[in-house]
């Protein structure tokens, strides 16, 4: 409940993979002025990452794929290293989807997680919350090979890297993902590879 909020309407702007609406909204600021704002929101529902790390062996199992907006934003390559990440069906619980997503994408069967993080990804313009999870994950956990579902047009390729490698990529700003680093750095900070 936000006292400060009202006569909230909607307006949708597009409907074709996601929704694209726009929302004016009465705000009423500190001195106690209300004023008509207006703010874009993109929602394409929610999702789930995972970080699968072997503490043995210290390594770490990312994805690198083709991403359209990170092309958009430099014309270069367009690749981007990223964690195991889904979004979430209607319907499903967040460990659900991780769980399958790990098999589809990288091709190990994870029987559970840790969810460890909450977050918004750009609460400025998306309504996305992502779920952040973390698993141990060994050689005889992998049934497959991963790679995605071609039904969906994915081709990920998996990546098993050294633990300290994945932070020197996230310092020499070769993983540029922001869910990507969030777990790494959390792994880092709770020395779940020592
Ligand atoms: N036609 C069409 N298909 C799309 C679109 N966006 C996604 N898809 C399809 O839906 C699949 C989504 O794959 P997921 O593995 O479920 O999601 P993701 O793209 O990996 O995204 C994950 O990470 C993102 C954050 O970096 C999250 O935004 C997202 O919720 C999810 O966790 C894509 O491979 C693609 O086939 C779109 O705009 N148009
Ligand atoms: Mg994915």
């Amino acid at each position: 409940m936000n006292n400060n909020l009202k006569n909230i309407t909607k307006t949708n702007l597009s409907k074709e993979w996601a929704t694209l609406d726009r929302i004016d909204y009465d705000f009423q600021f500190k001195n106690g002025d209300w004023k008509r704002l207006s703010r874009e929101c993109y929602n394409r529902g929610n999702g789930a990452a995972i970080l699968l790390y072997n503490s043995l062996k210290g390594t770490v199992i990312l994805t690198k794929q083709f991403r359209m907006p990170i092309y958009e934003q430099n014309k270069e390559e367009g690749m981007s290293i990223e964690v195991c990440a889904g979004a979430i069906d209607n319907s499903d619980e967040p460990l659900e989807t991780i769980i399958r997503e790990t098999e589809e994408e990288v091709g190990y069967k994870i029987n559970n997680a840790k969810q460890v993080l909450t977050a918004y990804t750009s609460p400025g313009a998306l309504t996305e919350k992502m779920f952040l999870f973390v698993a141990e994950y060994s050689e005889e956990m992998q049934i497959n090979e991963g790679g995605g579902l071609e039904s969906e047009n994915e081709e990920i390729e998996v990546l098993e890297l050294s633990f300290s490698k994945a932070i020197k990529m996230v310092k020499d700003q070769e993983i540029i993902d922001a869910k990507t680093i969030m777990l790494l750095q959390f792994a880092q900070l709770n020395n779940l590879l020592d």
